[in-house]
Order: C-alpha cells, then sequence, then structure tokens
C-alpha cells in the first residue's frame, strides 16, 4: 500500500481523488491541502467528503508531501510548480492533471522529473489516451487534404483553453503529421480570418453549463469526413486514473511519463 497525498482537496477534482483513494485499497490518505487561509484547512478531510477518514487538512503543503509516496495534483500552474519542487525534494511520484501549464511551467516540471517520477497527463482516462493513439494513426495514414480540427466543450468554470486533453489530440495528430504544432496550431478564430492555411490543426473551444469534458478530432477531407470522439460523464474517470498512475509511478525510476505510458498503449 502507498501513501498519498491530495493537493487543492476542496477543489472538483480534489474531491473525486479523495473518494478514489479510499475507495481503493492499494493506496492510504496520509495528506491534503487547500489553499494558504481556505476555511477547510484544521478540518478532518471526512468533513468535506464522508468516508475518507481522520487526516486533517493542511494549508501549507511541506509536510503532507514529504510523509507521501505519491502525490496527486489537480489543482492551478502556480500551485503545481510549488508541488513539484516539493515533490522532488522528498522523492515522492508527483501526478499531475492541472492543465494551462505554459513553456516555463513545463520546464520547471522536467527539471523536477530529474529527482522523482512525474506522471503528467491532460487527461487520465483509458478512453482519452486510446484515442490519442488512434488520432496519431488516422492523421499519418489520411494525409495532407484532410483537415484536421480539434472540438471541445467543457464546464462553464473551466479556466484554460484549448483543454489539456485537446492538446494532447493536437500534439498525437501533429506527430502523426510530422509536424510541429507549435508552429501549425491555430486557434480561436474571429472575424476576417482568410482561408484556412495549409496545414493547420484548428482548435476550438465551447464553455457552458456542466459539461465534463467532450472532445472530438475532425478529419476533413474532399467528400468525406472522419471524427474520432470521447465524451466524459463522471470525474471518477480521471480520479481512478491518477490513482492508478500513482500506483504505477512509484515502481518507476526518476523521470517524465505520461498515462500511454502507464496503460502500455502504443
Ligand atoms: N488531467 C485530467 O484528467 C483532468 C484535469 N483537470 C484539471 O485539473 C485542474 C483542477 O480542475 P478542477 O478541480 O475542476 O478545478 P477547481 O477550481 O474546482 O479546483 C482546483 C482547486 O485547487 C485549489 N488550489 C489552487 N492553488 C492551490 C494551492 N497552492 N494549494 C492547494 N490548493 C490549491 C483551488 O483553490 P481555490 O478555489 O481557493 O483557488 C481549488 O480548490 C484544472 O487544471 C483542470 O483542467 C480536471 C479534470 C481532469
Ligand atoms: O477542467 C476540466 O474539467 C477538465 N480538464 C481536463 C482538460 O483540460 O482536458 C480534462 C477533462 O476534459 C476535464
Amino acid at each position: 500500500m502507498i501513501d498519498v497525498t491530495v493537493t487543492g482537496v476542496a477543489g472538483r477534482m480534489g474531491r473525486m481523488l479523495m473518494q478514489a483513494v479510499a475507495e481503493d485499497d492499494r493506496v492510504q490518505l496520509v495528506g491534503a491541502t487547500v489553499m494558504p487561509g481556505d476555511p477547510w484547512a484544521g478540518r478532518p478531510v471526512s468533513e468535506l467528503v464522508p468516508g475518507t477518514g481522520d487526516v486533517v487538512i493542511a494549508d501549507d503543503p511541506l509536510d503532507a508531501i514529504a510523509r507521501a509516496d505519491a502525490v496527486l495534483d489537480f489543482t492551478a500552474p502556480e500551485a503545481t510548480r510549488e508541488h513539484g519542487t516539493l515533490c522532488a525534494q522528498a522523492g515522492a511520484v508527483h501526478v499531475i492533471g492541472t492543465t494551462g501549464l505554459s513553456e516555463d511551467d513545463l520546464a520547471h516540471i522536467s527539471r523536477c522529473a530529474v529527482h522523482c517520477p512525474v506522471v503528467r497527463a491532460g487527461n487520465f482516462s483509458l478512453g482519452v489516451n486510446l484515442l490519442t493513439v488512434l488520432t496519431r494513426k488516422v492523421a499519418a495514414a489520411l494525409g495532407a487534404e484532410y483537415d484536421i480540427e480539434i472540438v471541445e466543450m467543457h464546464h462553464r468554470h473551466k479556466v484554460d483553453a484549448p483543454s489539456g486533453t485537446a492538446l494532447m489530440l493536437g500534439e498525437a495528430a501533429a506527430e502523426g503529421r510530422g509536424v510541429d504544432l507549435a508552429e501549425m496550431r491555430d486557434s480561436g478564430r474571429d472575424g476576417q480570418t482568410g482561408a484556412r492555411r495549409e496545414g493547420v490543426i484548428g482548435f476550438a473551444a465551447l464553455r457552458g453549463g456542466d459539461v465534463v469534458g467532450d472532445h472530438r478530432a475532425i478529419f476533413a477531407g474532399p467528400g468525406e469526413r472522419v471524427e474520432l470522439a470521447h465524451i466524459a460523464s463522471d470525474r471518477m474517470l480521471f480520479a481512478r486514473g491518477a490513482v492508478t498512475a500513482a500506483v504505477w509511478g512509484r515502481d518507476q525510476k526518476a523521470g517524465e511519463y505520461d498515462m500511454v505510458d502507464v496503460l502500455g498503449l502504443t
């Protein structure tokens, strides 16, 4: 059994992660954190999510991460940077679900991964990770006359766009095409955009209601369209995937991994 700390426990995913840890006998909760000054600090986790035990919620991650074998982190970019440094110091597996990370954040995470295993994914579900493998293959098979567009929809509270999952699918499509996504990315069209630039990978982000996460990779070609889609209907999907990543990560050397590695998909 491995000792797990969940960061950002008052968030939508933080609550799910605690539930997933409580339901899985491969792991036990040893730490839980919130933002400094959060009213949940100092209270037992079971008051926040019934049935999760008597760990007291901390508003300083230092001790909570020092005592963990693995840290489940679905928070915000700045927090994830700090948690990365602490996981590196503790040698704990850092499971990162946080999206909206900048190039600078990713470089920081890479430096931390010299000292501990880091499993980072924009989506921890089996279905989406399978979809990335398929997207790469379809992009390679269909060729340049098929235009690639990634469409996603999420709940009204989501703060980053395109979603981490959309970027995973875009990266997979770019790999299949043998191009660099940074050069070929086309997000947020508006106004007199001109005709579609040849070879770009387009992104469109919809926000509204309580949508958990819908993603579609569209290949629009001459006389036909191929579409690969995934619809998530329950956040527990991501939380259970993150617990599996933590257990898998415990047996790995320091370095950067993703959910395709965890699931053994190629
Ligand atoms: N990879 C995946 O499979 C998935 C990834 N995500 C990603 O996970 C992240 C969180 O999503 P969601 O749960 O919906 O968002 P929420 O806003 O509901 O939760 C984030 C929580 O993190 C807290 N937080 C921020 N900074 C810190 C800190 N320094 N220490 C402790 N807690 C902190 C926030 O507190 P406060 O509210 O006070 O700011 C908030 O409670 C997003 O980036 C999202 O895209 C979501 C689902 C699946
Ligand atoms: O913020 C969310 O909710 C989600 N975020 C992830 C993303 O950015 O792709 C995964 C999932 O789609 C839900």
